[in-house]
């Protein structure tokens, strides 16, 4: 390996467009998007099939409502005033009015049942934006500022737009359904023959309105897509605002915005053409079985449906059906469509990387963002023994630095590791030893070259498989709020207790998670010391399925003993490749082989091969001794 000097600069960006703003994510079908939304949405509601049950026994009781109102009015009039008996028209209408009392308890209970089914769907979102931010800013550090921009919109402005829509659809769909089902059983009992003059006029309005909700739909991402935009230019001016000054170039960057500003304005406008079109179907499916209903008096009566019984079918449509109808469609109309937008940016699609981290790889596992398709092997006669298992580190040709223009810190650099070998890095302080463990885990994409881990590129991985195969400890040791279980197995979900027992005996963490109070106790992670939390991300990565352990300094906390153990418990774990980046003389010794970098050349061998060879390697041990 040649390398210049050690180099600093800021991390790439990805570039913006060339109006400034951030590049669009393509547009998404969104039949494709209902197609994926879907299976989700049916989920769950089996996940929360009690609530749903719940909501439905309560949404019966405005079945009941509504068959009570239109068959009392229609009796009213047949058994009543018709008939010379006003008193008990009166007393039919009496029915009618006390069952519109039954409204209020109905509504209490819909609504109890309700908030079963959307604070789950809320908390649901929440989790989800909080991973597809953690991971992005995992994957992609350099635009972790853009990942917690998106976060905080999802977090706060797209969760309450995505709650409120769903809780508006399942209140109205709901309302219509049980509607529908006590008006169209009032109908058939009164007169069934008013059921083929109310229902084809009604069918055909919602057809139509069913046919604008496509069109809606794109009107409202356009929309959204734009404001995000908007929003996320403003900030990224915002933060370089200082600068923009300093340079003069205020008037030329304000232009950005000025532009995104008239694209917004310009999706409002389409939204609310299609708005106008939906009002029209909107009204065709409120009015044209009133109409039917009307021309269709004469038939009617020849085949003897009573004045009653249209008079029932008229209250069933105007006083509950239409106005169901109505309040659905208009919900569904706009907040279904501002749902489906919202929720496909919490569902993309597959293969845009931006999926939630399976399992919380935040801060000991990193990956990239995106999933490039089926990964291809390094090329023939890279590996060596092809055909037995590929090595566990294979980095061919890297170039690695901070950004265009700075100084390689790796340069031509070449590795090979073999799966099961324990390997020690060491070097200067500043030299890239950490920037190396980031460019194997896929933190930081080298310039040039190729990683593979276990024979599987690195580069365009997504960070969900690539948790499963590397787990990357850092020098800080992050605990989290939770149990110390919860810590433990942080990087195995699901693989239960045994996993966790074993690292527990392996490291010799039985003291410190007794005098924690045991491993369903919950820990504080301000009131560890740093040693100890070293030895729980130890325990982790231990507990972890990962088949690669790359420690980064992470046991420099430690009495040089409990390293030692540690190490040695980690480098024995099954099917363990472990590489350590070495800050003791004594870790480097424990290593099969080590390889020390120097920002010219990166020697690689045995200690004994290393005090020979590398003169870098020399003055760093007799570097590390002299202190004792
Ligand atoms: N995100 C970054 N952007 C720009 N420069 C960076 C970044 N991270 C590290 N560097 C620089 O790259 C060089 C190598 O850093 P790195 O942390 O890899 O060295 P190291 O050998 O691990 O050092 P130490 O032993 O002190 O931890 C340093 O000069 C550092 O300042």
């Amino acid at each position: 390996m040649n390398s210049a000097a050690t180099a600093s600069g800021s991390p790439a960006r990805t570039p913006p467009d060339a109006d400034g703003a951030r590049p669009r994510e393509p547009r998404r079908p969104y039949r494709g998007t209902v197609r994926r939304l879907l299976p989700l949405g049916l989920r769950f509601f089996r996940r929360h099939k009690g609530a749903l049950i719940g909501l439905a026994a309560w949404s019966l009781l405005e079945s009941v409502q509504t068959f009570l109102v239109g068959f009392a009015v229609a009796w009213s009039l047949d058994r009543g005033f018709l008939a010379g008996r006003p008193a008990e028209g009166l007393a039919w209408l009496a029915v009618a009015a006390a069952s519109v009392l039954l409204a209020g308890p109905v509504l209490r209970g819909v609504f109890r049942r309700l908030s079963g089914l959307v604070e789950p769907f809320r908390d649901g979102l929440v989790r989800r934006a909080a991973d597809q931010a953690l991971g992005r800013a995992v994957a992609d550090p350099a635009r972790a500022a853009e990942a917690e921009r998106a976060a905080v919109s999802r977090l706060t402005r797209q969760t309450e737009i995505a709650r409120d829509g769903f809780a508006g659809l399942v209140l109205t769909v709901r309302s219509f359904a049980f509607t529908a089902v006590g008006a169209v059983a009032g109908m058939a009992a009164l007169a069934p023959e008013l059921l083929p003059v109310v229902l084809p006029p009604m069918a055909v309005g919602l057809l139509l309105f069913l046919l604008t909700l496509p069109p809606m739909a794109a009107a409202q991402r356009r929309y959204l897509d734009a404001d995000e935009a908007f929003t996320d230019r403003a900030a990224a001016l915002r933060t370089g605002l200082r600068d923009l000054v300093a340079c003069g170039t205020t008037r030329t960057a304000g232009t950005g915005p000025d532009g995104l500003a008239d694209e917004a304005a310009a999706a409002g406008r389409s939204l609310a053409r299609w708005t106008a079109v939906r009002t029209l179907a909107l009204g065709a499916a409120g009015q044209l079985p009133v109409v039917t209903l009307l021309a269709a008096v004469p038939w009617l009566l020849d085949r003897g449906v009573s004045a009653g019984a249209l008079m029932g079918a008229l209250t069933y449509l105007v006083q509950s059906l239409l106005p169901a109808l109505r309040t659905m469609m208009t919900a569904v109309a706009a907040a279904g469509s501002r749902l489906v937008v919202v929720l496909e940016r919490f569902v993309p699609p597959e293969g845009t990387g931006e999926g939630p981290a399976e399992g919380p790889d935040v801060g000991t596992a990193v990956g990239q963002s995106a999933d490039t398709g089926p990964p291809e092997g390094p090329p023939e006669g890279d590996v060596p023994g092809r055909g037995a298992a590929p090595p566990a580190i294979l980095c061919r040709d890297l170039r690695v630095s901070y950004g265009a223009g700075t100084p390689p810190l790796l340069e031509g650099f070449d590795l090979t590791v073999p799966a099961g070998e324990h390997v020690a890095v060491v070097g200067p302080s500043g030299i890239g030893k950490s920037t190396l463990a980031h460019v194997l885990t896929g933190l930081h994409s080298p310039d040039r070259g190729e990683v593979f881990l276990s024979g599987v590129p690195v580069r365009g991985r997504a960070s969900r498989p690539m948790a499963r195969t590397r787990v990357l400890l850092p020098q800080e040791g992050y605990v989290f709020a939770g149990t110390v279980r919860e810590n433990l197995a942080q990087l195995a979900p699901g693989a239960g207790e045994e996993p966790i027992r074993e690292a527990v005996a392996a490291l010799g963490l039985g003291p410190l998670v007794e005098r924690l109070g045991g491993l369903g106790a919950d820990v504080d992670p301000a009131a560890l010391s740093a040693g100890e939390r070293q030895m729980l991300c130890l325990g982790r990565a231990h507990a972890s399925p990962a088949p690669l352990l790359i420690l980064d300094e992470a046991a420099c906390h430690l009495a040089p003993e409990d390293e030692a153990r540690a190490e040695e418990a980690l480098a024995r774990r099954p099917g363990t490749t472990l590489l350590v980046i070495a800050h003791r003389l004594s870790s480097a010794l424990r290593a099969d082989r080590i390889v020390v970098l120097d920002g010219r050349c990166a020697a690689v061998g045995t200690h004994e091969e290393l005090l020979r060879a590398s003169p870098l390697y020399r003055d760093l041990t007799g570097y590390w001794e002299a202190p004792g």
